[in-house]
C-alpha cells in the first residue's frame, strides 16, 4: 500500500548519534523521492527504548566545529521530518524522552504502547539544557502554550496516559498492539487524497518550519556558544553520571 516502516536502530538506546542523523536524513530523502511510497511509520527496534533523544556524547566534550556540524544535522533532520509530505505516523514502543519526543512530534499520529515505564516529553531543563525555539514552537503547535509552558519548565517526562490527556500523543494502546493501529491510522489517513492532505499540512506546518528556515545560521551559533559554556558542560557530565550511576 505504499507504506515504509522505518524502525531506529542505534542500541543500546537509538541515541540520535551524528552518524544516526545523517543515515535517517538520508533514508527520510529516498522515500521521499520515491513516489510509490505515500506513508511512513516510525518505530524501534530497541527494545523498551522508542528514542533516548539526541546523543549527549555528540554535545560533550567536543570542540565547536564539532557541536556546530551536529546541530546543523539535528536542523536538517527535523526539517526534514516535520515538513515531509508524506503521512508519517509513530508508534512509539517505548521511553522517549527530548529529542525522542521531537521526532514523534514531528508526525501526522502518534500511538503510544500503554506501558507505564515508558515516559515521552520534553525534558531538557532537567539535563540543565534548553529546548531550541523550534522544538518549542513545535511543543506549542501540539499541546498547546500553557501545557507547553508548563511542561518544558518542569521537563515533564509524561506517562503515556499523561501524555494522551495532554496531548502529546494520540492513542495509547496495549503494547502489542501499537504496531497493528499503527497500520491501521495509516489506512485512514491513506483514504485521503494526497494533494489536498499536503496542501494543508503545509499550510498548518510552513510557519514554524520557515521561523528555523530565515534562521539556521544564528541557532546553530546559539547552540554552539551555549552548549560550549563551563557551566552547560558541568551540567552534561554531571547528567551522565547520574546516568551511569544509576546502574551501579
Ligand atoms: C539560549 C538557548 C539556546 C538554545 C541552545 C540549545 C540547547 C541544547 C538543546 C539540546 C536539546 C537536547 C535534546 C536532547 O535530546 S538531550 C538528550 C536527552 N535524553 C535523555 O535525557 C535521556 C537519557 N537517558 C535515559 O533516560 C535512559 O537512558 C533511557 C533512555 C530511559 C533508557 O534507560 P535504560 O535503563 O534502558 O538505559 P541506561 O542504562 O540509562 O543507558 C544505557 C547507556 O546509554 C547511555 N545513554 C542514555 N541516553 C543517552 C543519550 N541521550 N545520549 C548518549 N548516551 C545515552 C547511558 O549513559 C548508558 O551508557 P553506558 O552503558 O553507561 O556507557
Amino acid at each position: 500500500m505504499g507504506v515504509a516502516v522505518m524502525k531506529l536502530r542505534n542500541p543500546p538506546v537509538n541515541s540520535l548519534s551524528l552518524e544516526c542523523l545523517t543515515e535517517f536524513t538520508i533514508s527520510l530523502e529516498k522515500l521521499e523521492n520515491d513516489k510509490s511510497i505515500r506513508g511512513v511509520i516510525l518505530t524501534s527496534e530497541c527494545p523498551g527504548i522508542f528514542s533516548a533523544g539526541l546523543d549527549l556524547l555528540e554535545m560533550y566534550g567536543r570542540n565547536p566545529a564539532h557541536y556546530a556540524e551536529y546541530w546543523k544535522n539535528v536542523q536538517e533532520l527535523w526539517l526534514r521530518l516535520y515538513t515531509s509530505n508524506m503521512i508519517l505516523v509513530s508508534a512509539i514502543n517505548g521511553a522517549s524522552p527530548a529529542g525522542g519526543c521531537l521526532l514523534a512530534l514531528c508526525c501526522d499520529y502518534r500511538v503510544m504502547a500503554d506501558n507505564p515505564k515508558y515516559t515521552i516529553g520534553l525534558n531538557e531543563s532537567l539535563l540543565g539544557i534548553v529546548a531550541p525555539f523550534w522544538f518549542k514552537d513545535m511543543y506549542v503547535n501540539t499541546i498547546g502554550h500553557r501545557e507547553a509552558e508548563r511542561a518544558l519548565q518542569l521537563g515533564t517526562l509524561f506517562s503515556p496516559a499523561e501524555a494522551l490527556k495532554v496531548g502529546v500523543v494520540d492513542e495509547v494502546v496495549p503494547e502489542d498492539q501499537v504496531h497493528s493501529k499503527a497500520r491501521s491510522v495509516m489506512t485512514k489517513w491513506l483514504a485521503i487524497p494526497d494533494h489536498s492532505r499536503q496542501l494543508t499540512k503545509n499550510m498548518m506546518r510552513k510557519a514554524t518550519a520557515d521561523n528555523l528556515i530565515k534562521q539556521r545560521e544564528a541557532d546553530i551559533q546559539n547552540f554552539t556558544s551555549f552548549i560550549s559554556k563551563d557551566s552547560i558542560q558541568k551540567s552534561l557530565h554531571m547528567y551522565l553520571e547520574k546516568l551511569k550511576q544509576k546502574k551501579g
